[in-house]
């Protein structure tokens, strides 16, 4: 317990300097080679939880503490005890003692009678503070203010529902490969292994728990994949048929380039700025056995990379905010700043705009991101029609889509994340 209390304060110290968490994560198992399964996902549990619920723990040890602590490492070391102590199992009297222990290696060990007495204090009054604390909204919601505020403007009434839904733990979701099997063939064949699971849609399935793929019969024979309902939309909606030139501007790590392949013998480019990423679509098209052309290319610079011969579909899987999946990466709400999105939607519109004229006479371009936000959305979309009068916007339909796909955007729930979707048919 000690080792993975320590991981996890040094991973939550990299979030809150700035790193993302993915990043940080990375970096800790890269130093601690040795370490076991266990101990990982005990690392995981306490840096993700700790994320997920910080506007919470942050008001409770600003209530506990007399003043604010200049400590950031004091502060980290609370804040991921607080939420052990709050959230888990783990047994108070040992993650107390030591989190002191380990308060007495910091800054002399000047923190650690503070420390002692926050976590007592906090152990003997808990359900009071924790009540209290979640009369303040950041506290009950874990969502900066800004990101509130917008949330309340763009969806009156179902804001709370998109806030509490980011602090869920995440669906694990599978895509079955229809080239082998569909979603009631597979169901049974979880079921012959136990793995409890319901249908979504005829090629979609929803783990009641969340399982290594390992467990998954014919996984490394591409039989499945594992990707949200929402994400899921993309390839359906670009309505992909056989023959087609198909180009996946923004591929890695190949999720959808692997479902439009899956949909149609179509031929397809997948591009994507990251080379380290685009390894990933290799891997991912090796594993489902199936092929495309992958190749390192800038989508917002076509003159560097494109051969002139136009596409039938275009999917412009944009890099955007994520906060449609703000709960499959907790440390994204509190490292996005509201200045952000500006930066993204002029990325946006440089990438869209440069991509329409690759768009063959009645071909059609789909503008995805995975956020919530209609800065890069709604409002992103309604730009680019603007722009291009030659692009007419479409009604987004497919019986295996989610329902509650409306106007283009998809709100977390429990059974899909947020994402937008916006289709364009060029005119002929
Ligand atoms: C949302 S992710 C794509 C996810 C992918 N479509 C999937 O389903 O697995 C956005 C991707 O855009 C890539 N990207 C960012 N800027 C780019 C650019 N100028 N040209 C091409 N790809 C870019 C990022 O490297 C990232 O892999």
């Amino acid at each position: 317990m000690l080792l993975t209390q320590t991981l996890a304060c040094e991973t939550v110290f990299a979030v809150l300097s700035g790193q993302n968490l993915t990043e940080a994560l990375s970096t800790t198992w890269r130093q601690n080679p040795n370490i076991t399964p266990q101990q990982r996902g005990a690392v995981q549990d306490i840096a993700y939880g700790t994320l997920r619920h910080l506007g919470l723990l942050e008001a409770l040890l600003n209530t506990l503490a007399s003043k604010p602590l200049k400590e950031l490492e004091l502060k980290v070391l609370l804040l991921t005890t607080l939420y052990q102590l709050q959230f888990t199992r783990a047994g108070a009297h040992a993650v107390v003692d030591h989190a002191v222990n380990v308060a007495a290696k910091i800054g002399q060990g000047k923190g650690k009678g503070l420390v002692n007495a926050v976590l007592r204090s906090f152990l003997r009054q808990k359900d009071e503070l924790v009540a209290a604390a979640q009369k303040n909204e950041r506290a009950k919601f874990n969502h900066p203010k800004w990101w509130m505020t917008e949330m309340k403007n763009a969806y009156p009434k179902q804001w709370q529902q998109i806030l509490q839904a980011n602090n869920q733990h995440p669906p694990m979701t599978l895509r079955v490969n229809r080239r082998h099997s569909n979603a009631e063939q597979y169901l049974a064949l979880l079921s012959e292994r136990g793995i409890a699971a319901r249908r979504l849609s005829d090629f979609s399935i929803q783990l009641e728990k969340a399982q290594s793929v390992d467990a998954l019969p014919h996984f490394f024979d591409g039989w499945v994949s594992v990707q949200d309902w929402g994400a899921q939309a993309a390839a359906h909606l670009l309505d992909v048929k056989d023959g087609m030139r198909v180009l996946d501007a923004c591929a890695a790590p190949g999720g959808k380039s692997g479902h439009l392949l899956e949909l149609a013998d179509i031929a397809l480019t997948a591009i994507d700025a990251d080379s380290g990423r685009l390894k990933r679509v290799d891997d991912n098209l090796a594993r489902l056995n199936l092929r495309a052309t992958v190749m390192t290319a800038d989508a917002s610079n076509p003159a560097a990379w494109w051969d002139g011969q136009q596409f039938d579909r275009i999917l412009a899987d944009v890099p955007c905010s994520a906060t449609g999946v703000a709960r499959r990466h907790p440390d994204i709400k509190w490292l996005r700043r509201p200045e952000d999105f500006a930066e993204f939607s002029r990325q946006q519109e440089k990438m869209l705009d440069q991509l329409w004229p690759l768009v063959a006479s009645g071909g059609k371009l789909l503008y995805a991101t995975c956020s919530v936000f209609p800065a890069e959305n709604r409002l992103s979309a309604e730009a680019f029609a603007r722009r291009h009068p030659d692009a007419r916007r479409e009604a987004l339909s497919s019986e295996h889509i989610p329902a509650d796909l409306i106007d283009g955007q998809l709100l977390p729930n429990s059974e899909h994340d947020g994402f937008f979707y916006a289709l364009f048919t060029k005119a002929i």
